[in-house]
């Protein structure tokens, strides 16, 4: 196509939202014509499946769940008047108490305020508030954010390192919608025992944001935390930033949630409607079915050209890869669909693997998010003529060009800037994509049942684990790893038990292991 053909092209495709003053561009995506039609019926279907979804049909058929993300920012849609009002209450109590830690009304015991938050909780429960804090807390926020987002002891170690004494004035907020993930629950256990160990009363500096009823709910109550909000049955973890999960954080860290809000309310709106070219959406719904056949098999790489984008690709790595990496479709075939995403900035990683996408194997299309303002006031010149923001927009303008030139395709979505209302707008436009496009190839974006099989994997180990040390004697004889697995009748998962042992072994566990490390059948291993 020449120069002029493609700027008509982007013209043709080009979408603008007047009120966000938000672009997208799929001009540099290869299809043509004739493939819009074929997807034309496909989208019409989807259109109507949305409109039940918002309408409260069980969506989420596996868990007999309603998915409501949609009513967060528009209670008025809401299904019933009880579920409009109980959105509203939620959200007033925690602007209500968020007010009141920062004007000092709701005070740690040790101190006048509150100086961070430590907030705990993994997946749907860290990625939104982490990509959120990256992308709008100020330079000096009323309360600095740390986080939990592991079972990693050495990463609790550096955060609690982070706070130092000023544990004694951190708020914790544990958020795990199940209220049973492990990883949250151990986060909270190590905290805890921190509180303890500087004579701090955990209780009345913990908040849980979980669903009612489950169990962290149950213990908060119990212990009398200082705090509990609701994370809605109807709301899945990867759906779940503007709900209390992602705006509680938000609030304490000076960020405006009523404006993310109000961003995503105006991009609902927008991807709501049922055509396809004014729908930015079902645009990039369309695009990234075009770029992976439907089934997936170009990679999604996401290049916000802005630092405080960063972890944008990795919330979107969840939000599409959790919702569309399905074994099965709804009718239960075997289609082993999904779109792998990541990306960290431009430019960036210009300097890293670009040169993989501009010459190496094709097999991704790329979404460059692209930020308008450079930053807050005017810029130096770096050289006559050109700032710094003038380079990233021209790195940008000319990756996009010489990808395109050899024949790899991408999405360009632009911004005025990054702000509140923007951010709630992007993660509302994603949403819905990914919404729009389950529907297209028929699976179930809301549910995620491979992930249960990794966790209860793990709990057999760790079973196994209580095993293998009630089968070792203190001060007994030490035994071969071929015994061992023996005498508990596990003899199948001796490379598991291994593993156990030699893990065991180097973390202070009373494990002893003596042998060959280089000759595992060599090891004989022992307790204290
Ligand atoms: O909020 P929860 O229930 O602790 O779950 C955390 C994450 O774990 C998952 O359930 C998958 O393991 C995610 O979908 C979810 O975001």
């Amino acid at each position: 196509m020449d120069a002029a053909a493609l700027w008509q092209r982007y013209q043709d495709w080009l979408y603008y939202h007047e009120g966000l003053g938000l672009y997208l561009d799929i001009s540099r995506m290869r299809f043509d014509d004739a493939f819009v039609a074929t997807m034309q019926p496909k989208f019409e279907q989807a259109f109507k499946d949305m409109a039940a979804l918002e309408g409260g049909a069980i969506a989420n058929p596996d868990e007999n769940r309603m998915v409501g993300h949609y009513w967060l920012r528009d209670p008025d849609l809401a299904p019933t008047p009880a579920l409009k009002q109980e959105i509203s209450e939620a959200l007033d109590q925690l602007e209500a108490f968020a007010h009141k830690i920062h004007a000092g009304e709701i005070c740690p015991p040790q101190s006048t305020k509150y100086t961070d938050i430590l907030s705990i909780g993994i997946g749907g429960s860290a990625l939104g508030p982490q990509f959120v804090a990256a992308a709008l807390a100020p330079a000096a926020p009323p309360l600095t954010i740390h986080f939990f987002d592991n079972t990693d002891p050495d990463g609790f170690d550096r955060v609690f390192k982070e706070l130092g004494d000023r544990l004694s004035s951190t708020l914790v907020i544990v958020i795990t919608k199940s209220g049973g993930t492990p990883e949250t629950r151990n986060g909270m256990i190590e905290a805890k025992k921190a509180f303890t160990d500087k004579g701090l009363d955990f209780a009345r500096q913990a908040v849980a944001i979980t669903m009612p009823g489950s169990k962290m709910d149950a213990l908060a109550r119990s212990e009398g935390w200082l705090a509990t909000f609701p994370m809605f049955d109807w709301v899945g973890g990867r759906t779940s930033e503007l709900s209390a999960v992602g705006l509680l954080d938000a609030a304490l860290q000076g960020i405006d949630i009523r404006s993310m809000l109000a961003g995503a309310k105006e991009m609902d709106a927008a991807t709501r409607l049922p055509q396809l070219k004014a729908n930015p959406a079902a645009l990039l719904a369309l695009a990234w079915y075009f770029a992976g056949n439907g089934k997936g098999e170009k990679d999604m790489v996401v290049l916000p050209y802005k630092d405080s984008l960063l972890l944008f690709s990795r919330y979107l790595q969840q939000l599409v890869m959790e919702s569309l990496g399905k074994e099965t479709d709804l009718d239960g075939k075997t289609v082993y669909q999904g779109i792998a995403v990541y990306g960290n900035k431009g430019t960036t990683d210009q300097h890293a693997y670009v040169q993989q996408l501009r010459e190496g194997v094709p097999n991704f299309f790329l979404t460059f998010i692209e930020v308008l303002s450079d930053r807050k006031g005017s810029s130096i010149e770096v050289e006559p003529g050109a700032t710094a923001g003038d380079y990233l927009s021209g790195l940008l303008q000319g990756t996009r060009q010489a990808l395109y030139e050899n024949h790899r395709d991408s999405i360009t979505v632009t911004i005025p800037e990054v702000s509140a209302k923007l951010v709630g707008a992007l993660i509302a436009l994603y949403e819905r994509a990914v919404g729009l496009y389950g529907f297209l190839v028929h699976v179930n974006a809301y549910h995620q049942p491979g992930v249960e099989a990794g966790k209860k994997a793990a709990a057999d180990i760790l079973a196994l684990q209580t095993q293998v040390l009630a089968a070792l004697k203190p001060n007994g004889q030490l035994l071969s790893l071929e015994t061992l697995a023996a005498n508990i009748g596990a003899s199948d998962k001796i490379e598991i038990i291994y593993k156990i042992v030699r893990h065991l072994s180097t973390n202070q566990r009373g494990v002893v292991l003596e042998g060959n490390p280089g000759e595992p059948a060599s090891l004989k291993v022992g307790v204290q």
